[in-house]
């Protein structure tokens, strides 16, 4: 089998899980809040040793808890992300998942799949990695298909898909498994306004559940909408941090637009 269309450092969840895991420590006990799911400290990452392209950037994310992780192009998003999945060897970083299960679903930026796997055969392969039940893997991936239309693809290759149809293929992979912590790198590129608010729907839902989100993107004026609260990348530095509120506060815009004070503050 061969994955297609991801770098090595895009890879599915399960691959990630391993790595996450070990900077989780069950026995630490400064980690006695049981509202937070996900809590990251990186002194610093980088791609090469000796040359640090992130530092000094620190976040929590609740229980139906939305953060946002903007910022502009080459800033330290996807940098960010690959470090708290632990896919930067080069990086002084400590991660902590919380919640029931301790589990967390990544959704990259770039589909990653098997070519010779239908969607129908993913959405099984995921089930299975995560312990799902037949009976509840099939039940939830029957809804899923029907909520993003894809019921009639679903013994289809993902290879001949559209780019959105693939961009759902991978959220529904995520659906699926119903983790504590879902990371998703800009999910909205690609998606058609129908798709967009089928995925919206279903975060909101998630969240009600108790799931928490760290989500990238570069559509501010969602982000604005949903998000509870964001962090500003600039420069591999967090430039401004907190509600947009506390962001307007930072930009001296106390009416502005969240694109106005990204503008403002980058
Ligand atoms: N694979 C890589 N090897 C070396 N340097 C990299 C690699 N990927 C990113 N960088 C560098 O790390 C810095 C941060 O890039 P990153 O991809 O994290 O930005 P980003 O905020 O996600 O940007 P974008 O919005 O364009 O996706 C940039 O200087 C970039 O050139």
């Amino acid at each position: 089998m061969e994955e297609t269309e991801g770098s090595e450092e895009q890879k599915a969840p399960k691959q990630t899980e391993d790595r996450i895991n070990k900077y989780y420590d069950d026995d630490d006990d400064d980690y006695d809040d049981e509202d937070t799911v996900l809590d990251v400290v990186i002194e610093e990452a980088g791609y090469e040793a000796g040359d640090i392209r992130i530092s000094g950037i620190s976040f929590q994310v609740r229980k139906g808890e939305l953060l946002g992780l903007i910022g502009p192009n080459g800033a330290g998003k996807s940098t960010t992300i690959k470090t708290l999945l632990g896919l930067l060897k080069h990086a002084k970083a400590r991660v902590k998942l919380g919640g029931e299960n301790k589990s967390y679903a990544y959704v990259p930026e770039q589909p990653v799949f098997y070519e010779d796997l239908t969607l129908w055969e993913h959405l099984d392969l995921a089930a299975a990695a995560y312990g799902l039940s037949y009976e509840a893997f099939e039940s939830t991936a029957e809804q899923l298909l029907v909520q993003f239309s894809m019921t009639h693809v679903r013994d289809d290759l993902p290879a001949g898909f559209s780019k959105g149809m693939k961009q759902k293929m991978m959220l529904m992979l995520g659906f699926l498994v119903q983790p504590d912590v879902y990371i998703v790198d800009e999910p909205f590129i690609g998606l058609d306004p129908r798709a967009t608010k089928d995925f919206l729907r279903l975060l909101e839902a998630e969240r009600e559940r108790g799931a928490g989100v760290l989500m990238s993107t570069h559509v501010l004026d969602t982000a604005e909408k949903i998000c509870d609260s964001f962090i500003l990348i600039s420069g591999g530095k967090i430039a401004a941090e907190g509600t947009l509120a506390a962001i307007r506060g930072e930009a001296g815009l106390p009416e502005g637009s969240l694109f106005d004070c990204f503008d403002e503050l980058t």
